[in-house]
């Protein structure tokens, strides 16, 4: 993202109290810089490094992923029937995460994903029906800049694309490398490097109504995501090998993450979010009315 693109990001609240955790009410984001430890951070770099395929050759640069908990489905955008433990590199640390009962609790699906220099991820808005309020980023190895956009028209245009969302199976966006030690079946689904999510290519994003801003995301920290942050704007990692920070130039490294998401009940399945545009779960409501209306007007 060529920095002219880019506005200032918003200016962090502070509490003296808690100098560790940068927060931006309104847009419901909160960072805990130093969340784990420098020790937990090497056991989870060991641990992911373990549980990779033997004679897995990674493309230089794509991203890999490994899912834990439940599994993320590339197809759905949701999660697959398959649960396998959470490994102890990310059980250890658990309990410390700030829980928030009344957006999904306690996160159950784990994605952790190895971003070489260079790769990055599409602006996307995480599901809004499958996954609780509360979304977890945990960046280890190195930081990186994460960019966040207000969606406006031109996502909710692009959300409604066929193949691009709403479970339907997405396009090849040749950012990840898949791998994942516990599913045949996931890599072999997963053969095309379909993309996470709702994703919103940065292609053709023509007309921008508010522009993207990045925050700096440090090795060690935990980026909560809640309320409009969450369900209103995108969020994604420019495919790049410097990021700007504190004004400098800074050559990126291997970073490492950790998704955490809350698995929605079936009978939770739905959303009443203040973002009708970019909700998965309205657009099918909004479609099946469609199809209802076409229906009628065909047997008139
Ligand atoms: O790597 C990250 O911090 C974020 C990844 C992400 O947005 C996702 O998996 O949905
Ligand atoms: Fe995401």
């Amino acid at each position: 993202m060529a920095l002219h693109q880019l506005r200032p990001a918003p200016e962090p609240a502070m509490d003296p109290e808690t100098p560790n955790i940068l927060s931006w009410p309104d847009l419901g984001l909160t960072l805990i810089i130093e969340f784990i430890t420098q020790e937990e951070e090497a056991a989870l770099i060991a641990g992911f490094d373990a549980n990779l395929v033997p004679c897995f050759q990674p493309n230089p640069k794509k991203r890999i992923s490994q899912h834990h908990g439940h599994h993320f489905d590339y197809t759905t955008f949701g999660t697959t029937s398959k649960i396998t433990p959470v490994p102890d590199y990310i059980a250890s640390w658990l309990p410390r995460m700030p829980i928030y009962k009344d957006k999904g609790g306690a996160p159950d699906q784990f994605t952790v994903q190895y971003y070489p220099p260079g790769s990055g991820i599409p602006p996307h808005v995480d599901t809004h029906s499958m996954f609780g309020e509360a979304l977890y980023s945990l960046s280890f190895g190195s930081g990186v800049c994460m960019a966040f956009k207000k969606a406006g028209k031109e996502e909710a245009r692009r959300i409604r694309m066929p193949k691009r969302s709403l479970g339907v199976v997405a396009k090849n966006d040749g950012e990840e490398a898949k791998q994942s030690p516990n599913s045949k079946d996931e890599n072999k689904k997963d053969k095309q490097n379909r993309p996470d999510h709702n994703i919103i290519t940065s292609a053709e994003e023509k007309e921008e109504e508010e522009k993207p801003f990045e925050i700096m995301l440090p090795a060690r920290s935990l980026l909560v995501m809640t309320g409009p942050s969450r369900y209103g704007y995108t969020h994604g990692i420019k495919p790049r090998k410097t990021d700007i920070v504190d004004g400098k130039v800074v050559l990126r490294e291997g970073r490492y993450s950790v998704t955490m998401r809350s698995v929605r009940r079936t009978e939770d399945i739905g959303c009443d979010c203040a973002y009708p545009g970019v909700c998965d779960a309205r657009i099918r409501e909004e479609q099946e009315e469609a199809r209802k209306r076409a229906e009628l007007d065909e047997n008139m």
